[in-house]
């Protein structure tokens, strides 16, 4: 490395530093003792929420499927306390949100008048009481560009040279059998958990047997297909200089989704990522999976085992999540003290069959919408900037 790109690099530490400070002084000024972000920047040491090395059984296989559906459906009771607005009678509750963004024609809200609500909530609450939680993988980035489907962090290794023909050919044929499965609204999620659980674990199985070299990931995502959504930037920018803590917890691959975002120079210290971690040899090859396995139907077990996590940021009470299938409600299962939330779900694929499921469970759903306008309007307007 030359010396330039060393001061760079010492540059951005500082850089980082004075950035952490600053929002440790907002978080104190606004709430007691909160120290987040310096918190969040110890624990950029990502892993997987079992940690490394743990046993790989899967999370919702050890739990009852009954647990795991009560899970997601308590994500859809309408008694889940998601706003604090509601019960009060003061007039900021009757302000109209005026955000041109929700006119728009992939916005669909069954109840627009609670959005309303638990919008001005929020705003009224400010910036220092928000954290902001997202799936990754078609929800922070594009499932289509120009008519063709986007990889995701599977897909991105899957196609790739580094893995053999026939791994391809079986991942490929993985892939045809359990996606149609993932999103098949007429399957309930018992049925469909532990096939969800059998997808991940062959496939994981042949990436293991493929022996992948850790040194060979930032090429191959630098070579991939993968697009993160159009306002990405303005998306992590806004959260990182407003000092808003971003999770994002990903059934994906963290390694592939951390290469993601650093080359798309994003990786603030605000971003906390929870996954699926791959364990390298002393070589640097691949040889297992760390921890836990995290799959679409078992974030409420990955959210309530990253309750450190959650603790640090008690003071933040208030949420937005943005996901792409319903299991992603359950992600902030583990949030302290919530006082309310606004969910934001992507609508990508099967979109009459799934349209009404969607509505019935996520605040704002957004319909074959490439663009992360929606949630950048959104936060705008939570944050007041
Ligand atoms: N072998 C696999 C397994 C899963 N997928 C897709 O990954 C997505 C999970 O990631 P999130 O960031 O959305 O939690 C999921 O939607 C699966 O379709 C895959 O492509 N290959």
């Amino acid at each position: 490395m030359d010396s330039k790109k060393r001061k760079g690099g010492a540059e951005k530490v500082r850089e980082s530093k004075k950035k952490t400070r600053k929002c440790v002084k907002l978080n104190q000024h606004h709430s007691k003792g909160l120290t987040s972000a310096a918190a969040l920047e110890d624990s950029r040491a990502v892993e997987n929420v079992a940690g490394a090395g743990g046993d790989r059984s899967a999370v919702g296989a050890e739990s009852s499927v009954s647990e795991v559906v009560a899970g997601i459906s308590a994500a859809r009771d309408p008694r889940r306390p998601r706003t604090s607005a509601e019960g009060k009678d003061t007039s900021d509750t009757e302000q109209r949100v005026k955000i041109a963004e929700l006119s728009k024609s992939s916005v669909c809200m069954k109840e627009p008048e609670r959005v309303n609500e638990i919008l001005t909530s929020m705003r009224n609450s400010g910036s220092s009481t928000l954290q902001v939680i997202s799936d990754f993988d078609m929800t922070l980035t594009r499932f289509a560009y120009n008519g063709k489907r986007c990889p995701t962090c599977h897909n991105i290794l899957e196609n790739d040279k580094l893995i053999s023909e026939e791994c391809q050919a079986e991942l490929q044929n993985l892939l045809d059998t359990y996606y149609p499965i993932e999103i098949d609204c007429t399957r309930s999620p018992e049925e469909k958990l532990p096939l969800m659980v059998e997808w991940w674990t062959k496939a994981h199985d042949l990436l293991v047997q493929q022996k992948i070299k850790k040194a060979d990931l930032a090429l191959v995502v630098r070579e991939s297909e993968a697009r993160l959504r159009d306002g990405y930037k303005e998306f992590f920018k806004h959260l990182n200089d407003t000092c808003v803590p971003l999770l994002i917890f990903s059934a994906g691959i963290g390694d592939v989704l951390e290469e993601v975002i650093r080359q798309a120079d994003v990786f603030f210290s605000n971003v906390k990522v929870v996954s699926n971690y791959m364990d390298f040899d002393e070589s640097g090859v691949l040889r297992a999976f760390k921890g836990q396995l995290i799959h679409i139907y078992n974030k409420r077990e990955g959210a309530l085992l990253n309750t450190q996590h959650f603790q640090e940021l008690h003071s933040r009470s208030n949420v937005l999540l943005l996901g792409d299938s319903l299991g992603d409600l359950n992600m902030s299962d583990g949030v302290s003290d919530l006082q309310n939330i606004l969910t934001i779900g992507y609508l990508n694929d099967k979109v009459d069959e799934r349209r009404q499921s969607y509505l019935n469970s996520y605040d704002v759903v957004l319909v074959k919408d490439e663009s992360m306008e929606v949630p950048n309007a959104i936060l705008r307007y939570i944050t007041g900037h």
